[in-house]
């Protein structure tokens, strides 16, 4: 069995997970898997510094010293039965004795805070409350100190000398009726509490000091043979510690691990990043993704971060503040759920950053403000972008599907972000539909501008609802002409987000619809077939403007449309959308139309447009209700209308007149 003991991933291995550490909610996790630096006065110091509190720094390795004779005692029948089986056990799982004796250590806790919030009066406050393992290979301990109710020397003799608890007594009878004969069969199926640190220990030392007033310090010592003694001990630090003296054949839980994120990436295994994935994220899934990596410079860091299988939920995507990443330094744990620590936008993430740069007494405050901070925060954002880019390129699909499921967070990057480059940098992750592609094959930015053409200045997109509507839209129609490549994008935000972007690499991000209306190119009247003259065109557009008073604020021929009669074109259509869905039913019907200031662009060649000009004079209220409906479908494909029943009104007077000849 390789080493595990101090890898928080054998933690989850045993089957505990962090909401089996039932720590009070305020304190901040004090699971410090360190074996030497805890003896280091410094990290002490600091973990209770960190808390807050004004604990000894000494807290874990308080020198107790025996004073009084040792008074020896027998365990009680049960109790040396269960010792003997569990003493010269075979079973495998022996590691769930850390499990155990965690679960011990944590009751005690909740148990001095519940204490305390019934004003019982307790030595020191709820807030110490914590637990901390320490390991020494030399002199092959394992130990567990925490700062729970402590126990009193009869409590010592109650607890720990009888079995009282319904696992070690149901235990105990199974073996009863099975007969002994293997004892190994069944030892898992209980948990044997305290007596399993014998399945490792040649002696288990327990000192223990009640939190209630006045009470003094024991040490209970036994080999597990039938007897314990408890003697009176100077130096304990109110709380329970245990040192496990181990056996020979289990000095592994005393050895020093490299916990897994400062082990070299290649030497972590996949199932291994799938169990610690599990573990710091309280996940049950996989990651999809892993990001192991180090670098000395411009901070130290060493990071294991994960993007999980799953898809986020409505609750991750709101989710303000809650990050699912752990900061360490040098392996002690600063903070659980460091906020900060990671860009807000990359909150799926899961993991551990650890940086020897941070220092050891980071308050909250200083998390929330601090250039060290920010910095880490950059560092790490970028290496996940590059990260994440690189698998855009070589792992294609699963880029696709996790941009499918996580893109929404990269946009809201994006938009968060106040420089140009970092959105730029974002904006290297995003991916669209592509008129230069088929269905389901989207691109990058870069890719887009790898294939742009040298005459080409700007990247263009088309914000629509679905593939089919873009390409059938009027706005597509001149670009796809000239064979010039569009992105599509179908999310209402998609359009926000590349407004907001601007430029990627000096090239300017343009709606075709923008395009459309700053073309400075015009009809050609005298080569145009089919089309009106330019004297002709010149009296439709007045009137036309005559006819739309009020909702349209100019009208121009276009040389850009084809199939299409006409479009409307406003000045930012984008925000103008935006606009619409937003704020549009608060404002008055009139008003809409003076904020647009829409643009009826006509196509002179088309024969809706030419017959509307001779309709103009032989049938003027037909042709107004044509014009009418022109104009409001042309604000239907712009998706500037709010309510499709707007665009009703006419419909029912124009279908009569039509149909009056027939
Ligand atoms: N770290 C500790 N601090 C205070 N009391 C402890 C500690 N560890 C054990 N005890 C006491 O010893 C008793 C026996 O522990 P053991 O693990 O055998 O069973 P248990 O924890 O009571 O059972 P269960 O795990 O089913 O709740 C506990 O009930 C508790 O009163």
């Amino acid at each position: 069995m390789a080493a595990r003991v101090l890898n928080l991933a054998c933690l989850s291995r045993v089957g505990l997970r962090s909401q089996h550490i039932r720590l009070p909610r305020r304190t901040l996790a004090a699971l410090t898997f360190t074996p030497k630096t805890l003896q280091n006065e410094r990290a002490l110091g600091v973990s209770g510094l960190y808390r807050g509190l004004h604990t000894s720094p000494r807290w874990a390795q308080e020198a107790a010293k025996t004073s009084g004779d040792p008074q020896s005692y027998e365990f009680q029948a049960e109790t040396r039965m269960l010792l003997d089986i569990v003493a010269k056990s075979l079973y495998s799982e022996k590691e769930v004795f850390i499990r155990e004796l965690i679960s011990n250590a944590s009751d005690a806790i909740e148990k001095a805070r519940y204490l305390a919030l019934q004003g019982t009066q307790m030595d020191s406050s709820e807030a110490d409350m914590k637990i901390h393992i320490t390991t020494d290979k030399y002199d092959k301990t394992f130990t567990i100190q925490d700062s729970g109710l402590g126990m009193t020397k009869e409590e010592l003799i109650e607890n720990l000398g009888t079995i009282a608890r319904s696992g070690s007594k149901m235990f105990i009878k199974e073996l009863q009726e099975a007969g002994t004969t293997d004892p190994q069969s069944i030892i898992g199926q209980f948990g044997v509490g305290f007596y399993s640190a014998f399945m490792v220990a040649e002696k288990v030392e327990v000192y223990s000091r009640s939190r209630l007033p006045n009470s003094v310090g024991f040490c209970w010592a036994s080999d597990g043979c039938g007897k314990y003694t408890i003697e009176e001990c100077e130096g304990v630090e109110p709380g329970t510690k245990i040192v496990c003296h181990l056996k020979i054949a289990d000095r592994e839980y005393a050895d020093e691990q490299t916990p897994l994120w400062l082990m070299d990436p290649k030497e972590v295994s996949p199932e291994q990043h799938d169990e610690f994935y599990r573990f710091v994220g309280s996940a049950y899934d996989k990651p999809r993704f892993v990001l192991h990596y180090r670098t000395d410079a411009p901070i130290d860091l060493r990071c294991v971060l994960y993007v999980p299988e799953g898809k986020p939920g409505l609750f991750d995507l709101n989710r303000e503040k809650d990050s699912s990443v752990s900061l360490y330094c040098r392996r002690v744990l600063i903070m659980n759920k460091a906020e900060n620590v990671l860009p807000k936008w990359l909150r799926f993430m899961k993991g551990v950053v650890d940086s020897e740069d941070i220092p050891l007494n980071l308050s909250r405050e200083l998390l929330q403000d601090s250039a060290l901070i920010r910095k880490l925060r950059t560092v790490i954002q970028n290496r996940v972008i590059r990260f994440l880019f690189d698998k855009s390129r070589k792992d294609t699909e699963n880029y696709n599907k996790f941009f499918t499921d996580y893109g929404i967070f990269i946009k809201e990057g994006i938009l968060s972000a106040q420089e140009q480059l970092e959105k730029e940098e974002m904006a290297k992750l995003l991916m669209y539909d592509s008129s230069a592609k088929p269905v389901g094959e989207k691109v990058t930015l870069p890719e887009y501008i790898s294939r742009m053409q040298d005459d080409q200045k700007d990247i263009y997109y088309l914000a629509t609802p679905s593939r089919e509507l873009a390409e059938s839209s009027p706005y597509f129609e001149a670009l796809k002409k000239k064979n010039v490549e569009v992105l599509f994008c179908y999310e209402p935000y998609d359009e926000v987000v590349l407004m907001q972007l601007r430029e990627f690499t000096d090239r300017k991000i343009i709606s075709v619809e923008k395009q459309m209306r700053q073309s400075k190119e015009s009809v050609d009247f005298d080569t145009s077939e089919g089309s009106l003259r330019r004297s002709e065109a010149n009296e439709l557009m007045d009137w036309l403007k005559t006819v739309l008073a009020g909702r349209c604020w100019s009208v121009k021929a276009t040389p850009s449309l084809e199939s299409h009669p006409c479009v409307v074109t406003v000045e930012e259509m984008g925000a103008a959308r935006h606009f619409v869905r937003t704020q549009f039913s608060q404002i008055p019907e009139e008003s809409r139309y003076s904020l647009l200031q829409p643009q009826l662009e006509i196509n002179p060649s088309h024969p809706i447009i030419t017959k509307l000009n001779d309709l103009r004079t032989s049938n003027p209220r037909l042709a107004e209700l044509i014009a009418k409906q022109l104009f409001s479908n042309a604000m239907v494909v712009a998706g500037l209308v709010e309510d499709p029943r707007t665009v009703l009104t006419t419909m029912n007077e124009l279908l009569q007149l039509a149909l009056e000849k027939h």
